[in-house]
């Protein structure tokens, strides 16, 4: 259980919702994943309508959506400044009736880097107007401050670009990140490839993890999605567990009180007790 704006979600999975192979295929993943909650890019489908004249498609595709029983965080995802965000994110409350918004303001066309100046001015603005904001950044410590200060209750730093499945670039910094806040829920959201990277970040302490591309674009989407579900349970369990912290020296893992000896020199008292092989 993870506990998001005061609601308990049982999954610590997040499942984006983009560029699945058919809708068929992405309720397969959905429902192999476990997931308690999926993210939808408002103005993807919307842009998707405008594109092709089907006025149809992106209300069929928020139906399927809505169909899947499991929450829906709508994000603002292909949104480049405060005004086009907090616009997506009042349109986003409207379709799906929920406050929550998964908040992208992109800043940089290549890395699709957030602006974090815009993000934090977007998530005040947000917060002010009742939204419960979960703010996609960067692992940059000062911002994650500003975006408390800005009323955010949750934090979204990245571990790699959006869509480059590199995995944790910089597990140092998340490891700082989720010492420096540590009573605050900590989704590590993009740029995961594989199970274990998943996995890797939850040993750190990470509350959930939020993907999409390692799931829709991998040959077997919902086995993939299956396997996210697993990692990320597995990586919880790890570190409710305490893992062992890496050494420079060999710890012998046998103990030595007790063992057979080989070759006693021949002058030992047979009184030592020591037992031969
Ligand atoms: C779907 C969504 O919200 C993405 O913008 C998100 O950041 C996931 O990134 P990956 O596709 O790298 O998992």
């Amino acid at each position: 259980m993870v506990s998001l704006y005061g609601t308990e979600i049982a999954s610590r999975l997040l499942l984006g919702t983009a560029r699945y192979p058919s809708p068929a295929i992405l309720e397969e993943a959905v429902r192999r994943s476990g997931t308690g909650i999926v993210t939808v890019s408002l103005r993807r489908e919307m842009a998707g309508v405008k594109k092709d004249g089907d006025r149809n498609r992106g209300g069929a595709f928020f139906e399927m959506i809505r169909a899947l029983g499991v929450r829906v965080l709508p994000n603002t995802a292909g949104c480049h400044s405060v005004q086009e965000a907090v616009l997506t994110a009042k349109m986003a409350r409207e379709v799906f009736s929920t406050d929550w918004i998964k908040l992208e303001v992109i800043g940089h066309h290549d890395s699709l880097q957030p602006d974090v100046f815009a993000l934090v001015e977007a998530a005040r603005i947000l917060v002010s107007e009742g939204f419960k904001v979960f703010p996609y950044t960067t692992e940059d410590l000062v911002v994650g401050e500003k975006l408390l200060a800005a009323g955010c209750k949750v934090l979204m730093p990245w571990c790699a670009p959006i869509g480059s499945a590199m995995g944790p670039v910089n597990p140092a910094a998340l490891r700082a990140y989720r010492a420096a806040f540590p009573e605050v829920p900590l989704i590590v959201d993009a740029g995961i490839g594989r199970p274990s990277h998943a996995t890797a970040v939850m040993e750190l302490g990470y509350d959930a993890v939020l993907l999409n591309t390692a799931v829709s674009g991998a040959g077997d989407p919902a086995a993939m999605a299956e396997a996210f579900g697993q990692a990320i349970a597995a990586g919880r369990m790890a570190y409710l567990a305490d893992p062992l912290s890496p050494r420079d020296m060999a710890v012998p893992s046998t103990p030595v009180i007790g063992k057979a000896v080989f070759d006693l020199p021949p002058d030992l008292p047979a009184s030592t007790g020591r037992a031969v092989a």
